[in-house]
Formats: C-alpha cells, sequence, structure tokens
C-alpha cells in the first residue's frame, strides 16, 4: 500500500517486485558553447505500483531533465532507468520510443496533442503506436476524463481544463505502467487542478506508478511521497 506523507519509511534505492520505475545514479550533462550545465547529479529514486510520487524543486533545479531521462525522451549522461524491470536508458531512441509506447504514459506542459487530429483520432493515434487491440477503447477513455461529449474537438476548440484532460486520455491510452506528468495542473483553477489529481490518484489505485513534477501544494499534499530536487541531487522529504 502506498504510504502518506509524514510515515514514509526511509527507502535504499535497491530495486523490489513493487517498483515500477527505478532511475539508479542518473546524470545529465549538457554543453552549449563555452557553457557546461550537469543538471542531474547522480539521482536515485524508485516509484512503486499504486504510488504517486510528487517532485518539487526551484527553477532550474533539473525536474524536466529528469522526467525527460525517466520517459527515454532523453539519454542520461550515467546511470540507468528501468521501467517496469525494462531498462529503458542506453538505447537507441527508437527503441526507447517503442518501450515508451509500450510502458510509460507521458503528459507534458505543453501538451501532448496533435493539433489537426480531434480529441478522439489523438487518443486513437497513441493506440496505434503500441500497436494490436487496445485494451482501452477511446470511448472507454474519453468517458473516464469526462470528455465523451467532446471527441470530435479540434484541441484549440478545448478550455484549458479540457485540454489537460484531452492530454491525460492520450497520456493514458497505452494502459501505462509508469504515468510521468510534468505540472500538469500548471494553469488550471482550483477546482480542474483536483479533478485532474482526483484522476492520477485513480490510475494509481489501479496499480500505476504516477509520478508529478510540480510546483503545486495540492499535488504535493495528495502525492504519498515527496522528492525535492535541488542542483541536480535529489532528497526524499516525505519522512
Ligand atoms: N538542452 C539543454 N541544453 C543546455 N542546458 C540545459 C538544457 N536543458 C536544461 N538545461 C539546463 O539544465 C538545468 C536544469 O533544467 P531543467 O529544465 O531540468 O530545470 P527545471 O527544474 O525543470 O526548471 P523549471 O522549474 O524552470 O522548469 C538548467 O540549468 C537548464 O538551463
Amino acid at each position: 500500500m502506498p504510504t502518506r506523507p509524514g510515515t514514509a519509511p526511509v527507502r535504499t534505492h535497491e530495486a523490489s517486485h513493487d517498483d515500477a520505475l527505478t532511475a539508479r545514479e542518473l546524470y545529465r550533462f549538457f554543453r552549449a558553447g563555452e557553457e557546461e550545465t550537469l543538471a542531474l547529479r547522480g539521482v536515485s529514486l524508485r516509484v512503486r505500483r499504486g504510488e504517486t510520487v510528487a517532485v518539487v524543486g526551484p527553477s532550474g533545479a533539473g525536474k524536466s531533465t529528469l522526467l525527460s531521462c525517466l520517459a527515454g525522451l532523453d539519454e542520461p549522461s550515467g546511470g540507468e532507468v528501468r521501467v517496469d524491470g525494462v531498462r529503458i536508458s542506453h538505447r537507441p531512441e527508437t527503441e526507447r520510443a517503442r518501450l515508451r509506447a509500450q510502458h510509460i504514459g507521458v503528459l507534458l506542459q505543453t501538451r501532448n496533442l496533435v493539433a489537426h487530429l480531434s480529441v478522439r483520432d489523438n487518443v486513437r493515434l497513441a493506440h496505434s503506436a503500441v500497436g494490436g487491440r487496445p485494451a482501452v477503447s477511446a470511448r472507454e477513455l474519453l468517458d473516464e476524463v469526462g470528455l465523451a461529449g467532446r471527441a470530435h474537438a479540434l484541441p484549440r476548440q478545448l478550455s484549458g481544463g479540457e485540454l489537460a484532460r484531452a492530454g491525460l486520455a492520450v497520456a493514458l491510452a497505452n494502459s501505462p505502467a509508469v504515468l510521468l506528468a510534468d505540472e500538469p495542473t500548471g494553469e488550471l483553477d482550483g477546482g480542474t487542478e483536483r479533478l485532474i489529481l482526483q484522476m492520477l490518484r485513480d490510475r494509481a489505485a489501479l496499480g500505476c506508478a504516477v509520478l508529478i513534477v510540480t510546483h503545486s501544494a495540492e499535488a504535493v499534499r495528495v502525492a504519498d511521497r515527496v522528492i525535492a530536487l535541488d542542483d541536480g541531487r535529489a532528497h526524499d522529504v516525505s519522512g
């Protein structure tokens, strides 16, 4: 069972079969001209099935870099990421994309929607990336996020809250073992924020490992555990 903030035991970074997501000693080094940045400095973390973890930290702490490395969108310079026991890091981009399509849902700040496709076709596109018969139909997913009535709308015709819900439907299209969300409630009003967070919690209750990069106090409140990133280093601040 997930633990509540304040009761989390001190964790080691040895993987257990309950872990859907593990990162071990992640480093990410950037060089832009003369400028060199070490955005991640040995970050290790685990997220168990059914657990919701919030990642917080000041601007520039490395949160988005971490999420990109966990999702296989970016390659860490060192260390390893495993999803459902399968290593996703240090593989060619096409293999990372295939593993991501199979195991991970990603909800990004810029929204993971194709502008010229309807909400329903965006979900179907995500289905096609997985291949085979989807475990959950587009209609069921749109029902789940309360957008059944907006299935034919284009992203630009949606409100901010509807966009967030459509992005979530796309992120959930592959019934992911791990759901990674970057500021999923950033521009939303309080009511819509609580709705989105509840949907993420519902997914965790079904066994998904949920990691949310956030500045939101509400997201921190509902998380089982909080990891603080500071200058590329991670600290579990739940206990
Ligand atoms: N592609 C890149 N090239 C060079 N430096 C980068 C790149 N991406 C990130 N960085 C640097 O890495 C550090 C961490 O950036 P990152 O975007 O991960 O921080 P963040 O915690 O997500 O910040 P914010 O809360 O403002 O989004 C910053 O110093 C940033 O300038």
